[in-house]
């Protein structure tokens, strides 16, 4: 797997854009699947599980080109029902296209998907779902088979999540999508991926209400139409070089990215010392035009030792979790001392070994991470453990003396395009190795 190194304590100054959402392109793309046509999505990140998608429509008969930062998928042919386990064994997202399979086929069968390590990760919320709208469900060998329990298809009805699971809520969108009659999914996940996977259905066809609150309402349609569609900038992509900037210091400007569905990351980069400065677009996001959030730019700047913060994860509105190692890495080298409840993944502190080989002090009580911020922190040679992990010790190292060799960056290929791109247009000293 590919290494990184980083030579630390340099500012970062400049401006770059930020690339297309994982979370948010995934999910399109298997939805790509439930129409026997033409689907084209433009700002796709060119990043690993984008291409782990891409098997998987191919294996299953969607044809794919990528052009630029673009994708044409033609699903007119998709005949195969089974989801190759190779895939779906590394990457977490797979496991959304069995509902896709199900509301276009009538069958699906995959085994168990994989993703990060940072839980334990069941679907059983998924399954529930499926079950609710008709599918019947058996598991054979570590493989999970679904049909539609009649030729009819899927059947519309009541979802009710006692979490709000963001794949467990695509999951359900997928399915209900063609099914027949009307789904009400209730708990539903309100993350921006989740509001943006239900403006890309209506512009598909599909009949989806309740965007952006908890009860999503989908009256099933019999096909949905060819269209175009553009992937909003990646917030945790954003977030990501947020935290970087606490940690190396500077003034830098994220271009494209809606500055509020970064709200409260962005209050808190202003609570540890930084200055934050969100501006709109006249840009709409919607292929159709409708102007119904803005993308634009956040520039934000920081002089000194950040200071401490106190957060929880929590399913949006609140703290994302895929930001709390990025956050914790620049803590680490913050004045005070801070603490990171994580509410949503148990085992997401895997980073924090790590980080005390850098330096840090960080000691973990049960679900709180207690951060005493060194400065500076030392360089070492550490291994990137999951996708988020891995862009933090990244982070943690623009706050550390001396060079520091991240191992293992194939996670984090996972979700940034290139993360050393991105710094180093920023000023940083970070290099992949062998280039
Ligand atoms: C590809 C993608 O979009 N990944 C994101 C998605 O992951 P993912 O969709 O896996 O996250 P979920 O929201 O489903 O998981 C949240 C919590 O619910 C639990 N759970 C989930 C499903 C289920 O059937 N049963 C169950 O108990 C999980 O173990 C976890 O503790 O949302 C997470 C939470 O914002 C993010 O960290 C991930 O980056
Ligand atoms: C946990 C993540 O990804 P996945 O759900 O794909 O494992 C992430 O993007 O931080």
């Amino acid at each position: 797997m590919s290494a990184i190194r980083v030579t630390g304590l340099l500012p970062l100054e400049g401006e770059i854009s930020i690339q297309g959402s994982k979370n948010a392109v995934l999910p399109m793309m298997a939805a790509a699947l439930l129409h026997r046509g033409l689907t084209v999505l433009t700002n796709v990140p060119k990043i690993r599980d984008v291409a782990c998608m891409t098997r998987i429509l191919e294996h299953l008969g969607c044809a794919c080109i990528c052009r630029g930062s673009s994708i044409f998928m033609d699903a007119r042919e998709v005949q195969r029902t089974e989801i190759p386990e190779e895939y779906v064994r590394s990457m977490r997202s797979s496991i959304i296209v069995l509902g896709a399979l199900l509301g276009r086929l009538g069958e699906g069968s995959c085994c168990y998907p994989g993703g990060c390590l940072i839980g334990a990760r069941p679907i059983d919320l998924h399954l529930a779902a499926l079950k609710s709208l008709g599918a019947q469900i058996c598991e054979e060998e570590g493989i999970i088979k679904a049909v539609t329990r009649t030729k009819k298809g899927l059947e519309g009805t009541e979802i009710l999540f006692a979490y709000p699971s963001v794949g467990a809520t695509e999951q359900a969108l997928l399915a209900a999508v063609l099914a027949d009659g009307v789904t009400v999914i209730r708990g539903a996940a309100m993350e921006p991926e989740i509001s943006q996977l239900c403006h890309f259905l209506n512009n598909m066809g599909a009949v989806i209400c309740g965007t952006g609150t908890s009860t999503l309402m989908i009256q099933g349609v019999q096909c949905l139409k060819d269209s175009t569609f553009r992937v909003e900038g990646d917030r945790i992509a954003a977030g990501t070089y947020g935290a970087a900037v606490m940690a190396a210091g500077g003034d830098i400007t994220l271009k494209g990215i809606r500055p509020s569905s970064l709200r409260l990351p962005l209050m808190l980069l202003e609570q540890a010392g930084a200055e934050v400065d969100c501006a709109e677009e006249g840009r709409t996001l919607s292929a159709t035009g409708i102007g119904w959030e803005q993308e634009g730019r956040i520039r934000i700047r920081r002089e000194g030792r950040p200071g401490p913060l106190n957060l929880k994860t929590g399913p949006y509105p609140e703290f994302p979790t895929d930001l709390q190692s990025p956050f914790m890495a620049f803590l680490a080298a913050a004045r005070g001392t801070s603490r990171i409840e994580e509410r949503v993944f148990e085992e997401r502190f895997g980073t924090v070994g790590e980080l005390v080989k850098m330096g840090a002090s960080i000691r973990i009580e049960e679900k709180t991470a207690v951060i005493c911020g060194k400065y500076p922190l030392r360089g070492a040679c550490v291994k990137a453990a999951d996708l988020r992990g891995g862009a933090a010790l990244v982070v943690g190292a623009l706050a550390a003396e001396g060079e520091t060799i991240i191992k293992d960056c194939g996670h984090i290929e996972r979700g940034y395009e290139d993360i050393c791109r991105d710094l180093s247009a920023l000023g940083a000293g970070i290099g992949w190795i062998g280039e």
